[in-house]
C-alpha cells in the first residue's frame, strides 16, 4: 500500500489545474446506461472511482473507449444482469446504476452498496422515489431487486430532504417515465445541474435545474450526445485550503467562482484574499489564520466534503474555531489523526470545538476515508517536521495525482510505493 511522506514548512506558490468533478462524473457515467444512443463525456478526472464506475457499467455490457480527453459509452448492448457485492461495495455511488436499469429494461437488481465511515448512508429515499414511479422494489439477500413490468409511470416524487444520489436516481428514472413527473425537495448542487445538463444533451427534457422542484417530461426519444463535466469544486476548495494553511499562493485554474460562494466566504472571514484570475480563482493565503464558525449545509451551503480539510486550517488559527456536520453523523473521522500532529480539539456530538494552535508537529497517521486523508495532508503541509500518511487509496478515489499537484507548486511530497 503506497504512502505520502511530507516534509512541512514550505509556502506553496504556483497554478493547479483543476480537474473534472468526481462527483458529477459518477452519475453521468451511470446515466450512458439509460440510452442505446452513444454518450461522450470529456473532463472526466482520472480518479480510481471513475475507473471504478466504467468498470461497473462495463460489466452490465457497456463498451468503453477513453483517450486523454474523452470517454465513449456505447451502451446499446448493456443488459441488466447482475454486479456482485464485491464490485460495488468500494463505492457507494454504485447506487445510481439502479435507475438507468429498471428505467430502460423494467427490472433491475443491484447489489446494497456498503457501508461507510462517515455515516450509515441508507437508500431509501433512492428507493421511495422509484416506488413512487410506480416500481416494485425489494431486498433480497442484500441486492436491490427492482422491477417495473409495464414501465415506470411518471408522477410526483416528495424527497424527505435534498438527498443528491436520490435527487439523481429520480431524474434518471423520471427521464424512462410515461408522462410527467414532479420532484420536490431535490438537491440544488452543482453536480445535479451537471447531470440535468448532460440528460438535456441525451435528449431529456427537464425544468428547474438549480431549483428544490424539476419537472421532466418523461418519453424521452434518445440521441448520441457529448458532455463536457464541470470542474471539481472540492478538489478546488481543498487547494485553496492548502495555500490558506501554508501562508502561499495559488492560482485554481478552470476552478469556478460561483460554485464555491460559501466556501470562500469563510476563507475571507479567516484573513484570506480571493480573486477571479484570467484563468480562475486566485488565492492568497494569511500570515496567522483567523477563527472561523462553520456549519455544513446542503448546497448552496458549506460542503460538507470540505468539512475536514476547514477542520486542519482552524487547527492553526490564532482562537477557537467551532464546526457543526449536520450532513453524515460519522464525519469526524480525522479527529484523531489530527490530534496526533498535536491538534487541539473536542468533539461534542456533531460539533467540533478546534482551539487554533501556532504550530503542528509531523507524525505518522492513518487516512480513512477521502476528505480525511486530503485533510491530514493539509495539515502535513503546515506541520514541522515530516508527516506520513498511509492508506494513500482513499485519495486516489477522488484527487487526481495529487502529490504531483502540491509538487509543482513547492510542496515537499512523496509518494512511497509498498
Ligand atoms: C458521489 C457523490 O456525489 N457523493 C456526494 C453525495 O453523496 P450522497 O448522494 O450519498 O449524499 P446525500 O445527499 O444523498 O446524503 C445526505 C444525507 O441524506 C441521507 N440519506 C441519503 C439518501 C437516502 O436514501 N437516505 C438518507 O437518509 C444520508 O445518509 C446523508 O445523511 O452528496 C454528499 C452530500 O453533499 C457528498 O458528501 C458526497 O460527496
Ligand atoms: C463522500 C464522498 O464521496 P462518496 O459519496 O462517493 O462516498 C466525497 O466525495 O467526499
Amino acid at each position: 500500500m503506497d504512502q505520502l511522506r511530507i516534509t512541512g514548512g514550505n509556502r506553496l506558490d504556483g497554478a493547479v489545474p483543476i480537474s473534472g468533478a468526481k462527483n458529477a462524473a459518477l452519475p453521468q457515467i451511470a446515466a450512458a446506461l439509460l440510452s442505446p444512443e452513444a454518450l461522450e463525456l470529456t473532463n472526466l478526472p482520472r480518479v480510481s472511482d471513475v475507473e471504478n464506475m466504467l468498470r461497473i457499467i462495463a460489466l452490465y455490457g457497456a463498451e468503453v473507449s477513453r483517450d486523454s480527453h474523452r470517454t465513449r459509452i456505447d451502451a446499446s448492448a448493456v443488459t441488466p444482469g447482475e454486479v456482485d457485492y464485491d464490485t460495488v461495495r468500494r463505492m457507494r455511488a454504485s447506487i445510481l446504476v439502479l435507475a438507468p436499469l429498471l428505467g430502460r429494461f423494467g427490472q433491475a437488481r443491484v447489489s446494497l452498496p456498503g457501508g461507510c465511515a462517515i455515516g450509515a448512508r441508507p437508500v431509501d429515499m433512492h428507493l421511495k422515489a422509484l416506488s413512487a414511479l410506480g416500481a416494485d422494489v425489494s431486498i433480497e439477500g442484500g441486492y436491490i431487486v427492482a422491477s417495473a413490468g409495464s414501465g415506470l409511470t411518471g408522477g410526483r416524487i416528495v424527497l424527505p430532504g435534498p438527498s443528491v444520489g436520490a435527487t439523481e436516481t429520480a431524474l434518471m428514472a423520471a427521464c424512462c417515465a410515461r408522462g410527467e413527473t414532479e420532484i420536490l425537495n431535490a438537491a440544488r448542487e452543482p453536480e445535479v445541474v451537471d447531470l440535468i445538463a448532460c440528460l438535456s444533451a441525451m435528449g431529456a427534457v427537464i425544468d428547474g435545474a438549480g431549483t428544490h422542484r424539476l419537472l421532466i417530461a418523461g418519453n424521452t426519444f434518445w440521441r448520441a450526445a457529448s458532455h463536457h463535466s464541470i470542474p471539481d469544486r472540492v478538489e478546488a476548495g481543498t487547494y485553496a485550503a492548502a495555500a490558506a494553511i501554508t501562508g502561499g499562493r495559488l492560482e485554481l485554474v478552470g476552478a469556478r467562482m460561483e460554485h464555491l460562494a460559501s466556501v470562500f466566504q469563510v476563507l475571507e472571514e479567516m484573513g484570506v484574499s480571493i480573486w477571479p484570475g484570467d484563468r480562475g480563482v486566485v488565492v492568497n493565503g494569511a500570515q496567522r489564520l483567523k477563527p472561523a464558525d462553520i456549519t455544513t449545509e446542503p448546497y448552496p451551503g458549506f460542503p460538507t466534503d470540505l468539512q475536514a480539510q476547514f477542520m486542519a486550517m482552524a487547527a492553526l488559527a490564532d482562537g477557537a474555531s467551532l464546526i457543526r456536520e449536520t450532513i453524515f453523523e460519522n464525519r469526524f473521522m480525522h479527529v484523531p489523526e489530527l490530534g496526533r500532529l498535536g491538534a487541539d480539539i473536542t468533539l461534542n456530538g456533531p460539533v467540533a470545538l478546534v482551539r487554533g494552535r501556532p504550530a503542528l508537529k509531523g507524525a505518522p497517521v492513518m487516512a480513512t476515508d477521502l476528505r480525511a486523508s486530503v485533510c491530514l495532508v493539509l495539515a502535513g503541509l503546515a506541520a514541522e517536521g515530516e508527516t506520513v500518511i498511509n492508506r494513500v487509496y482513499h485519495l486516489d478515489r477522488g484527487y487526481e495525482q495529487l502529490d504531483r499537484k502540491l509538487a509543482q507548486c513547492g510542496a515537499k511530497i512523496e509518494r512511497i510505493s509498498r
